[in-house]
């Protein structure tokens, strides 16, 4: 199975419909792969949070989806097209992650559950999802998360429990926490004995740099390949039943202990 991840520069100078023209075409040229991986909010930027009420669109029919769906079926691949800022039909914004088949239909949606900014930006700005998503793809299951769902394990761990084998991540990470990107990518991939494709952003953005080094990781931890900072395509040869024998051969999690009780409090010496 061959992945392809566009880790796509965004930079405030290009408007987001130049985007949009420019990285369908770039969408187009991965004919032959069999899954395609776009960063998370690449029309407008991850951290231009003031933009994000004027950018944003519907889910079915918005600027990003129509040519996504578009670029998708004109390359015969399956496309998961990073996120958009949705605007909910009932008014609330959310960060939400599409994925179309060949045939240009929508397959999943995911609206990003962890938003990211404490009190500020995304957090503020965006609602948060409360679904947890896979979609079936013909090769592997695939599980969808979204940049700062990285730090949160027990969503991988629903993910894994509802079959996931391909974690797929799109991101806008910025270069400032560049350790922990690489450390979490790693770290989800080895804990859920599952490939991790997590595709981030290049530039810099609302005074944000990016960090880049969009990677794709095995089931055993190891990474496949990692980009560099720039505007980069990445590509890597999957084997899917690689997790299967991982988690047989390795059977850590199996080995779950379930229904733990949380502490009642410290313990006393
Ligand atoms: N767009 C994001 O979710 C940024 C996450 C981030 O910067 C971090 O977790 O650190």
């Amino acid at each position: 199975m061959r992945a392809t991840l566009l880790q796509i520069d965004v930079d405030p100078a290009e408007e987001p419909a130049a985007r949009r023209l420019r990285v369908a075409a770039l969408v187009r040229e991965q004919a032959g792969a069999d899954l395609v991986v776009l960063p998370e909010l690449w029309p407008v930027g991850a951290f231009a949070a003031d933009r994000f009420p004027v950018e944003a669109e519907r889910l079915e029919d918005g600027p990003t989806a129509e040519a996504m769906s578009a670029a998708a079926r004109d390359a015969g691949v399956w496309l998961h097209a990073g996120s958009i800022v949705e605007r909910d039909p009932e008014g609330p914004l959310y960060n939400t992650s599409l994925v179309f088949g060949p045939d240009g239909g929508l397959r999943a949606a995911y609206r990003k559950i962890h938003r990211f900014g404490f009190d500020r930006g995304e957090a503020v700005v965006m609602a948060a999802g409360e679904e947890v998503v896979t979609v079936r793809h013909p090769e592997a299951a695939i599980g969808l998360a979204t940049c700062y769902d990285l730090r949160f394990p027990e969503l991988f761990r629903l993910l894994v429990d509802a079959g996931a084998e391909l974690l797929v991540l799109p991101a806008g990470w910025p270069a400032r926490r560049l350790a922990h990107w690489r450390v979490l990518v790693q770290a989800r991939a080895v804990e859920s004995q599952a490939y991790v494709l997590a595709c981030g952003t290049a530039g810099t953005h609302a005074g944000v740099a990016q960090a880049g080094h969009s990677m794709i990781v095995d089931p055993w931890g190891e990474v496949l390949c990692e980009a560099g900072p720039d505007e980069q395509v990445l590509t890597a040869d999957l084997a899917p039943s690689s997790v299967a024998s991982t988690r047989a051969d390795f059977p850590v999690l199996r080995d779950r202990v379930l229904g733990l009780d949380r502490p009642k409090g410290p313990s006393r010496p």
